[in-house]
C-alpha cells in the first residue's frame, strides 16, 4: 500500500525522489566502524544524565510503521554527555528484521546488524514542544539501544503483552500500569557513541544528536518474534509488520565520538 514507506515503491533507496535531505550530509543511521570512533575525555567529564520516572508512560500506538509508547516526559529528561540543553522524553519506539534473519537494527558496529534496535526520542526544551523542535538541528535527541537474543526481558514484555490490543495503524491503548522506561537501558550505559545525524524515517529531518548505546539489551527470542505479531498494511494487505529499518547511510564527513576508550 502507498502508505507503508519501507514496502511502496522500491522503499528507503527511493525516499530522496520526495525528501531530497535523504542524500544529506548528517542522516542516519550509519554504520560505526570502531576503528574510526574517537573517544572525546569530554563525554566522560561531563556523564550523560538519563532520568526516566515510573509515570511518564501513556499509551501505546501502532504507528503503521512501528509501536509507539509516549509520554508526557514528566521526570524524564535527558542531559550531559554531547548535550548542551535538557532533552524531555517524547516516546520510545523500535525496529527489526524478518524470521531467521540476523538484519533489523538501524545503526551497525563494524558491518554487523543486530535484531532489533530500540529509539528513546527526547526533544530539547529551548524549544516550545516536540514539533517545534523536530527539524531544528540541535532539536532531537535519540538513545538507541540494540536488542540481542538472549535471557528474556519481563519489563519489555509487559510492553509487548499490549501488542495484540494495536492490531492496527493508528490503534491506541491507555498504559493503566507503572513502565519505567528505564528499564530498557542496558546494564552499562556509560558506553556509548555519539553524532549528529536524523530521523530515520521521512521527512528525515537532520535534527538528532543519537547516542548509541554500546551493550545491547538482551531479550528472548520469543520477544523478537513477537515484534512481527504487529501488523501493518503492505501493497498486498495487512500483515506482519517486519524489515521497518532503514540501512546505514554514508556517514560523509562526520566523526563517531566514544564516551569510552
Ligand atoms: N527512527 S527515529 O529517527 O528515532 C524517529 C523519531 C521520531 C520521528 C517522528 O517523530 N516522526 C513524526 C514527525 C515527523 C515530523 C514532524 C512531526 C512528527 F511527529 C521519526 C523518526
Ligand atoms: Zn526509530
Amino acid at each position: 500500500k502507498r502508505g507503508n514507506i519501507y514496502l511502496s515503491g522500491a522503499g528507503p533507496s527511493a525516499w530522496h525522489e520526495e525528501y531530497p535531505v535523504a542524500k544529506g550530509k548528517r542522516q542516519s543511521p550509519v554504520d560505526i566502524n570502531t576503528n574510526k570512533t574517537k573517544f572525546d575525555p569530554k563525554l566522560a567529564a561531563d556523564p550523560l544524565t538519563i532520568r526516566f520516572s515510573d509515570s511518564c508512560c501513556q499509551s501505546i500506538v501502532n504507528t503503521g510503521i512501528s509501536f509507539q509508547v509516549t509520554s508526557n516526559g514528566a521526570g524524564c529528561e535527558l542531559s550531559g554527555g554531547p548535550l548542551d540543553s535538557t532533552y524531555q522524553f517524547a516516546q520510545f519506539h523500535a525496529h527489526w528484521g524478518a524470521y531467521l534473519k540476523t538484519t533489523g537494527s538501524e545503526h551497525t558496529v563494524d558491518g554487523v546488524s543486530y535484531p532489533a534496535e530500540l529509539h528513546l526520542v527526547h526533544w530539547n526544551t529551548k524549544y516550545d514542544d516536540f514539533k517545534d523542535a523536530v527539524d531544528k538541528p540541535d532539536g532531537l535527541a535519540v538513545i538507541a539501544v540494540f536488542f540481542k537474543r538472549g535471557k528474556e526481558h519481563p519489563g519489555f514484555g509487559k510492553i509487548q503483552d499490549l501488542f495484540s490490543k494495536i492490531p492496527a495503524k493508528g490503534a491506541k491503548v491507555n498504559i493503566d500500569f507503572e513502565f519505567n522506561p528505564g528499564l530498557l537501558m542496558p546494564p552499562d550505559s556509560e558506553n556509548y557513541w555519539t553524532y549528529l545525524g536524523s530521523l530515520t524515517t521521512p521527512p528525515l529531518y537532520e535534527s538528532v544528536t543519537w547516542i548509541v548505546m554500546k551493550e545491547p539489551l538482551e531479550v528472548s527470542v520469543e520477544q523478537i518474534a513477537i515484534l512481527r505479531t504487529l501488523l501493518w498494511e503492505t501493497p498486498n494487505g495487512v500483515s506482519q509488520m517486519y524489515n521497518n529499518f532503514r540501512p546505514p547511510v554514508p556517514l560523509r564527513d562526520r566523526v563517531i565520538r566514544a564516551s569510552f576508550g
